[in-house]
């Protein structure tokens, strides 16, 4: 079993309102993990506080190892965690390509934009883009490398921004309802890529999602929360029959 990321009793306020009560969560490399449960109970403030978004108030987070507890976000993406919008907005007036070329992080930086003559710049070129197209490849996009992202269709918007963030060496996605207004087909497609993604490229992906229907089939492992609190974990069948889940979705 290798543990990619560890979090022990986290806990986050906002003002007089305890929002995270002590979470414990170990979560395997390679794995899709989802976290499930009625409006206003966490998820999203959790995924937050692990992106480095939010600062928890108290608890450890450890990521490949590392405390990453009290990084920021950047520093937090630099480690290999990425929550999927902190990839910035597609560039509408730029081709699928162009928006992967500029999403790589191992590019030369400013010297990427300003040293086209040098050596350096068109080694790392030459390598980014090797990797975009396989990325491409990956997210079923290599057919549009030439369209302008504002051509894409919604769910192909979604599948950008999943290969978007693939673009940094990343370890570890996290994902806020990826599906959310994708109809059923296309937000199949897009778990049915998650899902490869995670497997081949031993990509871990935590993700929130509400439509159950469609999302718990793709699910490795279900951690369910109600009111702050981890109320079930497990495999998606055990934990979608746990009374309690039953009762906090019954209660919404
Ligand atoms: N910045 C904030 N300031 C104050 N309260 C907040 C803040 N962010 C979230 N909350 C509160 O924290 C609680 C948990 O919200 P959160 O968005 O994490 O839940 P969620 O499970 O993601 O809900 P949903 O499924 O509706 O997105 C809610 O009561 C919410 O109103």
């Amino acid at each position: 079993m290798m543990i990619i990321l560890s979090i022990s009793d986290i806990r986050k306020n906002f003002g007089g309102l305890t929002v995270l009560h002590g979470i414990d969560m170990e979560l395997e490399r390679g794995k899709l993990y989802q976290l499930i449960g009625p409006n206003g109970s966490g998820k999203t403030t959790l995924i937050n506080v692990i992106s480095g978004l939010l600062k928890p108030d108290s608890g450890k987070i450890v990521f490949e190892g590392n405390d990453i507890t009290s990084k920021g976000l950047y520093d937090t993406f630099k480690t290999g965690l990425v929550r999927t919008w902190q990839v910035p907005q597609p560039f509408a007036n730029l081709t699928t390509l162009e928006n992967f070329l500029i999403s790589s992080s191992n590019n030369s930086g400013e010297s990427f934009l300003y040293a086209a003559l040098k050596s350096k710049w068109r080694n790392d070129e030459e390598k980014i883009t090797d990797e975009a197209l396989e990325i491409m490849e990956l997210v079923n996009l290599l057919s549009q490398k030439d369209t302008l992202s504002q051509n894409l269709s919604g769910g192909q918007q979604k599948l950008l921004e999943l290969g978007r963030a693939m673009m940094s060496g990343v370890q570890m996605i996290l994902m806020d309802e990826p599906i959310a207004g994708v109809n059923p087909t296309l937000a199949h497609e897009i778990f049915d890529k998650i899902s490869k993604i995670c497997k081949k490229q031993k990509i871990t992906f935590l993700i929130v999602e509400h439509r159950l229907d469609i999302a718990l089939q793709y699910a490795d492992y279900i951690f369910a929360m109600n009111r702050g609190k981890i109320i079930a974990k497990g495999n998606p069948d055990d934990v979608i029959k746990h009374p309690e889940v039953i009762e906090s979705y019954l209660g919404e």
